[in-house]
């Protein structure tokens, strides 16, 4: 079973490992899509170049293959990859039916799940690549 699990992953944090654990124990393959700089618009561009997040993500235990994603059709690393599973993280703001109607005209044998999220597991725990900024800008500029 293999399973897909996609996202920015700038400045890794213990949510990002989460919900990569989540997605993993969801089958039995992990491949992750690293979103590619030029396509994060909903938030601020990641700070990091699409190949280190890339790697960073490719060296977890729970991963087995890491790429950056596509530059126009986030459904052609799909095509390739075959999965039998998405997971979709717990916030993403994807719509779980349209992938499924995409994935269903394309004929990808795959269902859309949702991870969980992570709470945090002790005090102070920064689980938002945001966060972990704001507090480097917050004690670290004058
Ligand atoms: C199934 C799926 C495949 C995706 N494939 C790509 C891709 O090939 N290239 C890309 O730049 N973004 C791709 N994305 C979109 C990014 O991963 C998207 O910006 C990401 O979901 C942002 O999530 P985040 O805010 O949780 O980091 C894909 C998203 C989904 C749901
Ligand atoms: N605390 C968390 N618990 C579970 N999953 C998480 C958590 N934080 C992030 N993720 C998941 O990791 C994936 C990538 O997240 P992303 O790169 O957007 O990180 P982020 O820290 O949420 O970023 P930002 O703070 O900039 O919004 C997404 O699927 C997201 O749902």
């Amino acid at each position: 079973m293999k399973v897909v699990a996609q996202g920015t992953f700038d400045i890794i944090h213990p949510g990002h490992v989460h919900y990569l654990t989540d997605a993993a124990g969801m089958g039995d393959e992990l491949h992750v899509i690293i979103a590619r700089r030029e396509n994060v618009g909903h938030k601020e561009k990641p700070v990091l170049s699409n190949e280190q997040r890339r790697d960073v993500v490719a060296a977890l235990d729970v991963v087995d293959h890491a790429r950056v994603g596509h530059e126009s059709d986030i459904f052609a690393p799909i095509e390739d990859i075959d999965p039998d599973v998405i997971a979709l993280g717990y916030d993403q703001h994807h719509d779980p039916e349209g992938i499924q109607a995409e994935l269903d005209s394309r004929g990808i044998d795959c269902t859309v799940e949702r991870a969980s999220p992570r709470d945090p597991q002790h005090d102070d725990e920064l689980l938002s690549t945001g966060d972990i900024i704001d507090r480097i800008i917050d004690q670290r500029c004058d």
